[in-house]
C-alpha cells in the first residue's frame, strides 16, 4: 500500500496463527438493555499494529476496555496475548492501556511520571522513556496539568511504552495532536513494534493514519464486527467494479457486492474476479471501510467476519 512504512515482525510470526494476540469468540457486552458488542469473533495474529474503526457509538472503546481488563464480557470469550485480560499481575505488565482521555496525573511533572513508572513496573525501560521525553521535547520539569493535549497524549504513550508491553492499546491515541505531532507520533508507534516484536491496537476515525500505519484491520458498527483482516488480505479480495447497471445485476454468483452506487459496484470475492463486461479496480482503504460502514448503516445488525 502506498505510503505504508513496512512493518518489521518477528521471524514467522507473520502466519502465527496458532497464538494470537487476541481472540474473540461470541464476546457481547451490555449496558443494562444497551448492546456494545454482540457476539463478536475476532482472531488477530501477533506483531501487527491493528487499526479499529467506527463510527460513534460502534462500541471500539468497549471492546478496548475489555482487552485490558477494565470491563467484563456480559456472554461469550476474549482472551488476550493467551489469557484472559488482567488475569494476573505479570499479565497486566504484558499489556500497556492508553484510554481516550489519556490519563495523566496533574500535580506531577514529566520527571515524576517517569520516576513513578520505573518504580511500579519491573521491565520499565529508562532509555526508552527519556529518549522519548526528548524527542518530542516534553519538559521534565513540567506538571502534566500544564501540559498541552498533545503532549499529554505523548506523555501517556510514553509511559505504556516504557512498560515494553508485548501488547499496546490505544483509544484514539492522535485524536488531539496536530498533524506533524500525530505523523510522528504514529512513526513512532510502528518503530516501537517492530523493535520490540510487539502488537499494537489503536481505534482511529482517521482513515488516513490508519491506512498509514496499520497493517491489520478490525471494522465495527451497530456493536458488530462488519470486516476484519490482514489489510493486504482484503485489498486483494475486494475490488471495484466499474459497469453499467444490467451488468452490475447480474455478476457471478460467488462474487458478494458489499456496496453499490450508480455504475460501480465494491465488491468481494474469494478469489481472481472472473473477466467479463466490466472494469476491475483495486480500492483504496477508505473505500473499502466506506463501504462496509454503509452497508451497515443501510441493513442494520448485519454481521460478517473475513480473516
Ligand atoms: N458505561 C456505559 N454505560 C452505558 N452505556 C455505555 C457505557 N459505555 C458505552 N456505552 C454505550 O455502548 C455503546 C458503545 O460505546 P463505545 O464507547 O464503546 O463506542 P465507541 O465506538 O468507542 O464510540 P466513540 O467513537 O464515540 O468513542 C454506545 O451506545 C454507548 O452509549
Amino acid at each position: 500500500m502506498p505510503g505504508r512504512p513496512a512493518i518489521r515482525r518477528l521471524n514467522g510470526m507473520r502466519d502465527d496463527e496458532s497464538r494470537p494476540v487476541l481472540r474473540a469468540e461470541r464476546l457481547t457486552k451490555r449496558y443494562r438493555r444497551r448492546v456494545a458488542l454482540a457476539d463478536c469473533d475476532l482472531h488477530v495474529p501477533p506483531g501487527r499494529v491493528i487499526g479499529l474503526v467506527g463510527p460513534n457509538g460502534a462500541g471500539k472503546s468497549t471492546l478496548l476496555q475489555l482487552a485490558c481488563g477494565l470491563i467484563r464480557p456480559s456472554s461469550g470469550t476474549l482472551t488476550v496475548l493467551g489469557a484472559r485480560p488482567a488475569a494476573d499481575a505479570a499479565h497486566l505488565a504484558r499489556v500497556g492501556f492508553v484510554a481516550q482521555d489519556t490519563p495523566v496525573y496533574a500535580a506531577l511533572t514529566v520527571a515524576d511520571h517517569l520516576a513513578m513508572g520505573a518504580h511500579l513496573n519491573p521491565r520499565w525501560d529508562t532509555a526508552l522513556a527519556r529518549r522519548r521525553v526528548e524527542q518530542v521535547g516534553l519538559p521534565p520539569g513540567q506538571r502534566a496539568g500544564r501540559l498541552s493535549g498533545g503532549q499529554r497524549a505523548q506523555l501517556a504513550l510514553t509511559v505504556a511504552a516504557a512498560k515494553r508491553p508485548e501488547l499496546l492499546i490505544l483509544d484514539e491515541p492522535a485524536a488531539a495532536l496536530d498533524p506533524l505531532a500525530r505523523t510522528g507520533f504514529l512513526d513512532n508507534l510502528v518503530d516501537f513494534v517492530g523493535e520490540l516484536g510487539a502488537s499494537a491496537i489503536l481505534s482511529s476515525h482517521l482513515l488516513a493514519d490508519v491506512e498509514r500505519v496499520c497493517d491489520h484491520l478490525i471494522v465495527l458498527a451497530d456493536a458488530r464486527v462488519q470486516l476484519a483482516g490482514d489489510v493486504r488480505d482484503l485489498l486483494a479480495t475486494h475490488h471495484r467494479v466499474v459497469a453499467g447497471p444490467a451488468v452490475l445485476d447480474r455478476l457471478p454468483a460467488r462474487v458478494t457486492v458489499v456496496h453499490r452506487t450508480e455504475g460501480a459496484a465494491l465488491v468481494r470475492s474469494p478469489g481472481a474476479l472472473p473477466p467479463g463486461p466490466w472494469r476491475a479496480e483495486t480500492p483504496g482503504l477508505e473505500e473499502l471501510v466506506m463501504g462496509y460502514l454503509t452497508r451497515a448503516a443501510v441493513e442494520p445488525h448485519r454481521q460478517e467476519v473475513t480473516r
